[in-house]
């Protein structure tokens, strides 16, 4: 599908648009003015005054524009502003008018983006009660003694036929619709699931290495007949999909079930769960508090054990902070090893390729990864898509017996993590030392800089252009409207407003950001953007080697799940997770501990100097009693079968711990 055509009326529109909105004050101005333009410039000088001092470079500003507005209308002559009533009343009228027209079409336009929303609200719904009616039956009994399996035994018997693929669908259909209900993970049932699942009964389907087991698909993946909006709904206009992505047809081809497509936030650059389509989902642990994204949805479904596998994507955290946040395993592989034609970007046509996002599975135990990883670097997935590297699971690598020499930190050097957190790393170690590892102290490089100069220049490159001329024809969802409300402004304003947040924020990586999201200004400031990630690789790849580190272990965020609504005040923490996309490691998580009383206890003494360090003290002091805790497991490119050895020793450590 391609954006170019919607994106250069996008643009045009958005332009004149904010031309006019910016300039009509000053024609307003002109037309209300004296012969020499003093009683407005008065008025606006006490305004600006009245604000306070930080607006004196605004009223300068203005001012200056203003009377240069005043002296070339009187210059050129075209009109008389000697008091000519008329002409003033003229000016008023066309610029009002022009206002009515705005608001007129931006009325219009809000009604139809409604409409948009509504009907594709109505068939997910109605996609969901239909199931609801039409279930395939199966005694509650039976439902329960499959939802109890783990992959390894259900995968066991749907082989033998002990089990079939229809009731194993059935049963986690079950289990989704009645979790649903309370969480909203789902988007929309998957209706071929039945047919799908009828076939994998066939006799001679029994081998394939997924064959019945019913997999949930975050919903920017492609599949032939839905839609894919990553909760942005000005992407319905282009209809269904019509092929399979990469991954949904391999998935398929081993015998998987498709049977969910689960919810994401809108855009999918943030942590939250909510976009004005399909509406916020919430923790399976804790429903005031958000599942995390951008594959939130996956990380609810499978929080609350409706799933057994899922399939999310990360291009900053997005497998990683749904699994934290509700407690499930995921792994973010090295961008490339599963390719890049899975799912929806929302940037197809318009490819930032410095950092890239990937596909990468969720489950509720590392084994499951495993096998799904094994399962998918299978030939047909390298036939289809020629640019993955043919490498199948390494199983020497996964399952070696070799001890371990494990770099560990627990803080990044800017958000200080919690103390359930603290203590869920101190279980992870305590756990890999007891299997008789080895672990070193690491010291991560300046993440502040890496986060705002690398991460957020790339990703918002061009000034994040694209997304706001998608935002001119859709609805902001409220967890993301400050931010997208500030890119209307004037860059100039924005820069402005940047300083004054680091100042408000007392910290200077708000400002940064802020600033990186305007994006770089030339093809040569990009070039020299792709030469500092790359240099900072190499100098983190160095530091790695010189310490001969085999894998490494972190926290994988600084907080659990925070209430929905309140990511935006708390983005600080995602240094944890960029970092890794920024190096292209891949990098996954394990559940390790809930947090406790005496963790909330000890938020006491969790610094407040920056504005993110007080939101969290004043949303994890309380109300965080048993929510999840996961440990970040990292190793060099294209090692992912180390980096799920080193989860899997992390799950067997801390299991021997909770024995002993
Ligand atoms: C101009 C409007 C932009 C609004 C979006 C809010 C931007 C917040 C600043 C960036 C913070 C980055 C958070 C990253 C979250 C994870 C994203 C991710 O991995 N997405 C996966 C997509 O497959």
């Amino acid at each position: 599908m391609s954006y170019s055509r919607q994106s250069l009326m996008c643009r045009c529109y958005g332009a004149m648009k904010k031309c006019f909105v910016f300039t009509s004050p000053f024609l307003l101005l002109i037309a209300g003015a004296d012969k020499d333009g003093n009683l407005i410039q008065q008025k606006l000088h006490s305004i600006c005054c009245m604000v306070g001092e930080g607006c004196k470079y605004l009223y300068d500003v203005i001012s200056d524009t203003f009377s240069w507005g005043i002296q070339h209308v009187q210059d050129t002559g075209i009109f008389d502003c000697n008091g000519n009533l008329e002409l003033r009343v003229i000016i008023a009228s066309v610029v009002l008018g022009a206002y009515s027209l705005l608001l007129f079409s931006y009325v219009w336009k809000s009604r139809n983006i409604r409409a948009r929303i509504r009907l594709k609200q109505d068939s997910c719904r109605a996609s969901i009660n239909d199931l609801k009616k039409n279930i395939i039956q199966v005694p509650s009994k039976r439902v329960e003694e499959i939802l109890s399996c783990n992959f390894q035994e259900l995968r066991r018997r749907l082989k033998k036929g002990e089990v079939t693929a229809t009731e194993a669908l059935a049963a986690f259909q079950q289990k989704a619709l009645t979790e649903n209900d309370r969480l909203n993970f789902l988007v929309e049932p998957v209706k071929e699931a039945e047919d799908l699942a009828k076939d994998c009964d066939q006799k001679t389907n029994r081998d394939r290495p997924l064959n019945g087991i019913p997999v949930s698909i975050k919903e920017n993946y492609f599949m032939e007949g839905y839609h894919s909006t990553g909760g942005m709904s000005t992407l319905l206009k282009y209809g269904t999909v019509k092929e399979d992505g990469v991954l949904v047809k391999v998935l398929k081809h081993l015998g998987a079930v498709p049977f969910v497509r689960t919810n994401i936030p809108q855009l999918m650059m943030t942590f939250e769960c909510s976009n004005p389509i399909y509406g916020c989902t919430v923790n399976p642990y804790n429903l005031k508090r958000g599942p995390g994204g951008s594959s939130g949805g996956e990380g609810a479904i499978l929080g609350a054990e409706a799933s057994i596998l899922g399939w999310g994507s990360d291009i900053g955290g997005s497998l990683r902070i749904p699994s934290h946040f509700c407690g499930v395993y995921c792994l973010k592989p090295t961008a490339g090893r599963l390719g890049s034609k899975s799912n929806e970007e929302l940037d197809e046509g318009l490819v930032q390729s410095l950092i890239n996002p990937t596909p990468g599975p969720m489950a509720r135990d590392v084994d499951t990864l495993v096998e799904a990883m094994k399962a998918v670097l299978c030939p047909f997935m390298f036939e289809l898509d020629p640019e993955i590297p043919p490498i199948p699971f390494n199983t020497e690598v996964y399952e070696s017996k070799k001890k371990l020499r494990i770099g560990y930190y627990y803080s990044d050097g800017y958000v200080t993590c919690i103390p359930g957190v603290k203590r869920g790393l101190d279980e992870a170690l305590e756990g890999l030392k007891n299997r008789k590892h080895e672990l070193v102290e690491f010291v991560v490089p300046d993440v502040r800089a890496m986060f705002s100069e690398l991460f957020c220049k790339a990703c918002f490159g061009d000034g994040s252009e694209h997304v706001m001329n998608m935002f001119n024809d859709d609805m902001v969802d409220p967890t993301i409207t400050l931010i997208v409300l500030m890119h209307q402004f004037p860059k100039f304003i924005q820069k402005y407003l940047s300083y004054i947040s680091t100042w408000v924020t007392n910290d200077r990586v708000t400002g940064e950001q802020m600033r990186a999201m305007l994006g770089v200004g030339s093809v040569t400031d990009w070039w020299e953007l792709t030469g500092k990630v790359i240099e900072f690789r190499k100098s983190f790849l160095q530091k790695w080697k010189d310490l001969e580190l085999d894998a490494v272990v972190c926290p994988t965020f600084p907080y659990v799940a925070p209430p929905t609504g309140a990511v935006k005040y708390l983005i600080g923490g995602v240094t944890y997770t960029t970092l890794y996309n920024v190096l292209n490691f891949p990098a996954g998580c394990v559940p390790v501990t809930k947090v406790t009383a005496v963790d909330q206890i000890a938020m006491q003494d969790y610094p407040s100097n920056m504005a993110v360090e007080k939101f969290i003290k004043k949303y994890f002091s309380a109300d965080t009693g048993g929510l999840p805790v996961t440990v970040q497991c990292v190793g060099l490119p294209y090692q992912e079968e180390m980096v799920l050895r080193v989860m899997k020793e992390v799950e067997l450590g801390v299991a021997d711990l909770k024995q002993s």
